[in-house]
């Protein structure tokens, strides 16, 4: 049996992180990219085997903006011992991401980073856990930014009902949905997952039972282990990557979206694609049960004036 909940504001917020290095190579950045479902329908796709291979002689691979992501996982371990924190970790789900992108990514490296609590809110039945996390390159130079906001079920209430605590670093923050335009969509973009793609995903570096284990899933309230989130936003990048900036993945600038549904592996993904200026709003359905699982909007560098 789980303890029961604690959630003490002030010790939370007040709590310092280590620095912790991220090291990559580029089977890493690979394996990532087949995780995300590069190359999946078809192994001689030639906007996607640039991400797996040395296509056309290149010097080394291209790595997918999403792969910020993973940066800053090594942070999740520490929630489990947070000062001030106990919870049922087995009730975690991730909520929200939110990446700023300085640079693109190297196809392997050593990254530094440095992260801190940025938000805490009691929503009564729920406690959100905003971290944000930078990332330098050896040399020091910025690399990007994750803000990553964790929903911890069964926790909450921990503050007066008619003044719940709410602390955010940014508050503009709050909520990384978009909204969804009513015209039609600019491009929708639609794939399979596999069945086996949580267990292919996770060997990137998230290893949560949620994603592997039918009897953890079970606990936490699923019919079977679910997909990783931040699987499902690596569709949904590459989709708009594909769809919107003509394959150059060096096009995204920033990373926005909430997470509103579980996806189940095996489903099929829809990528529904606005354009706002330079901003992609999207939003992934799952098509077997025609629910919309995630929002959110790109920013990007450049775009070109044909689109
Ligand atoms: C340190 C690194 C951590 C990395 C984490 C790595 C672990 C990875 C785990 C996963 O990948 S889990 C799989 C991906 N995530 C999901 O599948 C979650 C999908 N979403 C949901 O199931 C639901 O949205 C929810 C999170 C269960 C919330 O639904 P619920 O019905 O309980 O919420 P509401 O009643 O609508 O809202 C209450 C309150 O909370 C706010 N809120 C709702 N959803 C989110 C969200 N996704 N992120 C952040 N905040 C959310 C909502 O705005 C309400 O607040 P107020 O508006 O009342 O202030």
């Amino acid at each position: 049996m789980a303890d029961a909940p604690v959630v003490d504001p002030e010790l939370i917020v007040s709590h310092q992180f280590p620095e912790k290095t991220y090291s990559y190579t580029e089977r890493d950045a690979a394996l990532y990219a087949l995780g995300v479902g590069a190359c999946a329908r078809d192994a001689l796709d030639k906007d996607e085997l640039k991400y797996v291979y040395h296509q056309d002689g290149q010097q080394s691979i291209q790595v997918l903006p999403t792969l910020a992501a993973l940066m800053a996982l090594g942070y999740t371990s520490e929630l489990a011992h947070l000062p001030g924190l106990q919870f049922d970790q087995r009730l975690l789900l991730h909520g929200q991401q939110f990446i700023e992108i300085y640079k693109p990514f190297p196809s392997s490296g050593c990254i530094q980073n440095k992260a801190c609590i940025s938000g805490l809110h009691d929503k009564g039945k729920a406690t959100i856990l905003e971290i944000e996390v930078t990332s330098y390159e050896e040399s020091g130079e910025l690399l990007c930014m994750n803000r990553m906001t964790v929903y911890l079920r069964g926790t909450g209430g921990f503050s007066k009902s008619s003044h719940p605590y709410s602390y955010s670093k940014n508050p503009a923050s709050k909520n990384l949905s978009a909204k969804i335009p009513k015209s039609q969509p600019f491009a929708v973009y639609e794939e399979c997952t596999q069945p086996s793609q949580a267990l292919l995903y996770r060997l990137s570096g998230d290893y949560n039972p949620l994603h592997s284990d039918p009897m953890i899933a079970e606990i936490a309230g699923f019919s079977r282990p679910i997909l990783h989130g931040l699987c499902t936003l690596g569709f949904a990048v590459r989709a708009i990557i594909r769809c919107v900036c003509r394959g150059d993945p060096n096009m995204i600038k920033t990373i926005s979206g909430r997470f509103l549904l579980h996806v189940y592996p095996g489903e099929t993904l829809i990528t529904e694609m606005w354009l706002e200026g330079s901003r992609v709003i999207f939003q992934v359905k799952v098509k077997e049960r025609n629910r919309a699982v995630l929002s959110g909007f790109t920013d990007l560098n450049r775009l070109t004036s044909s689109l």
